[in-house]
């Protein structure tokens, strides 16, 4: 779904009133925009799945695991909303644009090389010990 076919959507967005189902939808909605639109958020979720069913079949505790596919989620989906808020406000080349764009994305990748570190932390000595 483009964000065109996404805007289509909301011709008859009322902003006033909607109910808390209505907020939930919407928040569907972004989630299932950053699936259908960002290749790196699908690619984040199959490496969240592997990850979780690894720590499962080694019964390390999950929780860690599930803190580290979060933060990477949130952030992607943060950077897809702060991606889109710049492209709303120019399309012009501009320095703070990039910036912006430049800064989440890095907040993507530290937390993508963080949850890797602790997935290696975490995983690899039960996995090493299972294939021993
Ligand atoms: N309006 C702009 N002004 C200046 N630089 C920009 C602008 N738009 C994008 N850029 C630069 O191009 C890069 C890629 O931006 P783009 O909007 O294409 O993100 P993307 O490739 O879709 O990112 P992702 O892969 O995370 O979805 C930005 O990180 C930034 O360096």
């Amino acid at each position: 779904m483009s964000s065109e076919d996404y805007s289509f959507k909301r011709l008859h967005f009322k902003k006033h009133p909607h109910t808390q189902l209505d907020a939930f939808r919407f928040a569907y909605e972004g989630i299932v925009y950053c699936i259908r639109t960002q290749r790196n958020f699908r690619i984040e979720l199959v490496l969240a799945a592997v990850a979780l069913g690894v720590s499962i079949w080694l019964r390390t505790g999950v929780a860690t695991i599930v803190a580290c596919i979060v933060s990477v989620l949130v952030l992607e989906m943060i950077n897809t909303a702060i991606e889109a808020t710049v492209d709303l406000f120019t399309d012009e080349y501009h320095p703070l644009a990039r910036i912006a764009k430049d800064v989440a994305a890095g907040a993507v990748l530290v937390a993508s090389l963080g949850a890797a570190l602790i997935g290696a932390i975490t995983l690899l000595p039960p996995l090493l010990e299972k294939l021993k």
